[in-house]
């Protein structure tokens, strides 16, 4: 029987193997962040040990930082203070970091694909569940706790128990307008917040081939929104194109010798997978979470459903609290939706692909008066980018600031937050109660439904904003 391309990793990296006990598994890179890291450090400072590899860790500033002046003051101690400590421990330990100011810096899961430093046949490890982006290159990523930072810090090794495989094959192509985000909100809905639990997924088919790199990250990033462990897909030409020429990544005669390395990570034919699911790509429309979950979503301009057209008393009752949080009414049509404020960002959708949906959009376009916009790139980089490319220009015609990149209104740890009552609709990835601020609402769609929303005051499909 052959091997899944997640097992093929995992294998490559076995260091120690033993009956009743979890693998070992050895780690390519380790990519760090403000958040989530302190206790890992202070525990190596007070055992007295080293960090194994500073040459395969990395460390960047991103949930915390301000977004729209990267020079002034902070107003938020907690966040500041963690930056000043994330300083001083990456320093002590010999860590190279993308600190506030850095022109590298950006939100981990954008700036390891942008530097080369996500490569086929990794394993990647950070501090935060939303590493499963990187497995977009055939990388097995995965986010990880504070304890388990420490370990891979001290031993660049990590105990392990091996994940599951499960495969989602999404046939057809998606339909112009359909984004790689609305194709994740129907897998989550298909499948459900815990369809993926103990696995990792391995996206095949027609449809994942033909999705851009920036969607495939997309995809797998919000892998973890099923459940997963970590998302993957095999890489392919078009990985191969997308890695060549990056900083990090090995060029001339030593470029074709890793592309052969990497051609060799790809599921065999004979692969059993513990769990298979199938999508039909082409029925597959833009979509909108009208709940707190990101698997409560429908395609957009359908009706919210009624919490009694689900079959458990537990996801009627959590339907009926979503609709109270969110204040809706069942039957209520969700391209009738007033929206008051939007986020266009994140690690989900906050790549240059993204920002040229959105300038797509909003080119001869206004944003509505009603509506506050955050547009927030994924890392500096994707904002000079969007310089060079002139769509700042467009964002500022539009009437939209572009904003430094970080986490900024995905999460509502740093400054960037909504106020308790508003509602958006957001690209990023979780729609939690409080999630983007204490008592506001979240939508979550695609960065081209945003674009369109932002315009519009509603939640509005782009295909029907000519007709306004
Ligand atoms: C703060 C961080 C640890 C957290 C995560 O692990 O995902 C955050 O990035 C998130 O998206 O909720
Ligand atoms: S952008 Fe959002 S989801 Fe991604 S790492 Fe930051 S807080 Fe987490």
């Amino acid at each position: 029987m052959g091997n899944t391309l997640a097992d093929k990793i995992w294998n490559n990296h076995l260091v120690r193997e033993a009956d009743g006990e979890p693998d070992v598994v050895y780690i390519d890179m380790h990519l760090l962040h403000e958040v989530n890291t302190p206790v890992a450090f202070e525990n190596l400072r007070t055992q007295g040990r080293a960090v194994r590899r500073p040459d395969l860790t990395l460390g960047t500033i991103d949930h915390q930082n301000p977004t729209d002046d990267l020079l002034r003051e902070m107003t938020n101690p907690a966040g500041e203070a963690q930056i000043t400590l994330m300083e001083r421990n990456c320093r002590e330990f010999g860590i190279e970091l993308y600190s506030l100011r850095d022109p590298q810096r950006g939100i981990a899961h954008v700036i390891g694909p942008e530097l080369g430093l996500t490569q086929p046949g990794m394993t990647l490890v950070c501090c935060d569940s939303h590493t499963s982006t990187h497995g977009a290159f055939g990388v097995l990523a995965f986010g990880i706790g504070t304890s388990q930072v420490e370990h891979v810090l001290a031993t660049q090794t990590l105990p392990m128990v091996r994940m599951k495989n499960m495969r989602v094959t999404v046939d057809g192509r998606l339909q112009p307008g359909v984004t790689a985000k609305d194709l994740i909100l129907e897998i989550i809905a298909h499948i459900g917040t815990s369809g993926g639990q103990g696995h990792v997924i391995e996206y095949q088919g027609e449809a994942v081939r033909s999705l851009s790199m920036e969607g495939r990250m997309t995809l797998c990033n919000m892998s973890i929104e099923a459940g997963a462990r970590a998302g993957l897909v095999a890489p392919d030409e078009m990985t191969i194109e997308y890695l060549r020429g990056r900083p990090h990544v090995p060029s001339g005669p030593a470029f074709d010798e890793e592309v052969e390395y990497w051609r060799t990570f790809r599921t065999d034919d004979d692969a059993v997978f513990h769990k298979e699911v199938r999508i039909n790509g082409s029925a597959v429309r833009p979509r909108v979470s009208w709940g707190t979950t990101p698997a409560q979503s429908v395609p957009l301009g359908e009706a919210v459903p009624t919490p009694n057209s689900y079959n458990s008393p537990v996801a009627v009752s959590a339907a009926e609290r979503a609709l109270q949080y969110m204040d809706l009414q069942p039957g209520d049509r969700t391209d009738e939706i007033m929206i008051d404020s939007i986020f266009i960002g994140s690690c989900t959708n906050g790549r240059i692909e993204d920002l040229r949906a959105v300038a797509d959009v909003w080119r001869g376009r206004k944003v509505s008066p009603t509506v506050q916009v955050y547009l927030v790139p994924g890392s500096e980089a994707v904002r000079r980018q969007a310089v060079e490319e002139g769509l700042d220009q467009v964002f500022a015609e539009a009437g939209v600031e572009l904003r430094h990149s970080g986490c900024s209104m995905c999460v509502a740890v740093n400054e960037d937050r909504l106020r308790p009552g508003q509602r958006s609709a957001s690209t990023n990835n979780r729609n939690f109660e409080g999630r983007q601020g204490q008592g506001a609402r979240t939508h979550l769609v695609s960065p081209a439904v945003a674009a369109a929303s932002a315009v519009t005051g509603r939640i509005t499909d782009p295909i029907n904003i000519k007709d306004q």
